[in-house]
């Protein structure tokens, strides 16, 4: 059924949100005040024209907005796009009744994600790699990208033509890939049993196409060269499928903010430190001990640590923190604790942080909702957030992260 609707705000994921008689119809590609046309099945509507447009309504910069479910937000002006994000974060924090300082959004410029996920699948007389169709599992080929750094983009036909080495499965399959200092790092994920003689043509094209690594399901096939990435000081060899996060700047960013809440302190806890992006920065001035699941990246921390002069002491220990969180008793021996888990949040971990005399805490997140579930657990342990950055990472789309700081009067030992 064709209707016009009104469109009364954005929701959470971007889409713009038409109140009607049967309840709330979610139109992607839509802004507040905008009259459109869309064809509605349920509670979803396909846009179909755009007849009052919205005056902060811009030229999407990608040929493939629109069907490319990369991004949502291309088309709503700067300046309004970050001030949603940062609302984002002011909502979620309200959520909780808190109501602590939230400053100014950093931004993210275009080309600047180094690490991005393609969705790719092998079709008569070529191979598809994109992003998946908005709200479905058909991939878009993209000729562009205006998130990713100019060495992904560059490289899409010679990737492309990777993958079809690679591939030995009609499923769709996936692939990362990184930009390092030392070229591409590309992580291919469930594209079926490599035989020898593609072991051996994929090793021949990575070393052609002077790519730095190429990985299947983890297992390394060819590594010309140690895929390297900064991390403030140290210079990290990064394991194939570790966490990195997506844009240097924000990372830059956070590790700022971090290292200035946490200056200080001489002992600092590392919670979740994948690699090091906070542990290396801390270092300058204070011991460190990391603890983090992934053995690889624990081994790629220590092993940096190890080639890095004129740090302090780092430590590391492997633990699963959503399991067994560092104990009241434990982290009492540390003045300072930084924490950065995946979108779960960190709720055990919070709640023995809430009961120790640490007397300063930073909290990285990528979920505003667990972050603030999280933060509502610290305060009630006597903590104050002194101040909440939200961060865009993922440029035009609908995440956002943020850096909490919070302290409580030290206690005495
Ligand atoms: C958001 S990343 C942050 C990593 C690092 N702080 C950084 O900025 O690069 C979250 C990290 O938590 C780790 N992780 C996930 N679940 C975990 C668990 N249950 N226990 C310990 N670490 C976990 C992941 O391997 C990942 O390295």
């Amino acid at each position: 059924m064709t209707t016009r609707y009104r469109v009364a705000r954005l929701g959470a994921q971007g889409d713009g949100i038409a109140d009607t008689e049967r309840g709330p119809v979610f139109i992607s590609f839509t802004l507040p005040g905008e009259m459109v046309t869309a064809a509605v099945n349920k509670d979803r509507g396909e846009l179909i024209a755009v007849t009052e447009p919205a005056s902060n309504r811009v030229e999407p910069p990608c040929r493939h907005f629109g069907t490319c479910g990369g991004c949502q937000l291309q088309h709503l002006a700067m300046a309004d796009y970050l001030a949603w994000k940062r609302d984002k974060v002011v909502q979620a924090l309200k959520s909780q009744a808190l109501k602590p300082a939230v400053g100014q959004i950093v931004p993210c410029a275009p080309h600047s994600r180094r690490r991005v996920t393609f969705a790719l699948r092998k079709v008569e007389g070529g191979m598809l790699l994109g992003y998946n169709r908005h709200l479905s599992h058909e991939i878009v080929d993209i000729a562009e990208c205006p998130i990713s750094v100019p060495p992904i983009v560059e490289a899409l036909d010679s990737l492309r033509a990777l993958a079809r080495l690679s591939c030995f499965t009609s499923k769709a399959f996936r692939m990362t890939v990184t930009a390092t200092a030392s070229g591409l790092d590309v992580a291919l994920l469930d594209s079926g049993v490599l035989d020898d003689a593609a072991r051996k043509a994929i090793a021949d094209f990575a070393m052609a196409a002077n790519l730095a690594r190429v990985s299947v399901d983890g297992e390394i096939i060819v590594e010309p060269k140690k895929p390297q990435v900064s991390m403030g000081p140290a210079v990290v060899n990064i394991p194939p499928g570790g966490f990195l996060q997506a844009v240097a700047s924000a990372e830059e960013a956070m590790g700022q903010l971090v290292l200035d809440h946490l200056g200080k302190a001489k002992r600092v806890a590392d919670l979740f430190a994948g690699s090091g992006a906070f542990t290396f920065r801390l270092a300058q001035r204070a011991e460190v001990h990391a603890v983090e699941g992934e053995a690889a990246a624990l081994a790629a921390l220590d092993r940096a640590f190890r080639f890095t002069p004129s740090l302090k002491r780092v430590s590391t220990e492997k633990r699963d923190l959503f399991e067994r969180p560092l104990t009241t008793k434990e982290l009492d021996r540390f003045d300072a604790v930084v924490f950065d888990p995946p979108r779960a949040g960190a709720e055990f971990q919070c709640r023995q942080l809430a009961k120790s005399g640490v007397s300063k805490v930073a909290a990285v997140s990528c979920n505003p909702l667990t972050l603030a579930r999280d933060l509502a657990t610290l305060v009630a342990g006597g903590y104050t957030v002194t101040s909440v950055t939200p961060i865009d990472q993922f440029l035009w789309s609908s995440h956002v992260e943020a850096v909490a700081l919070l302290e409580k009067p030290r206690k005495r030992r």
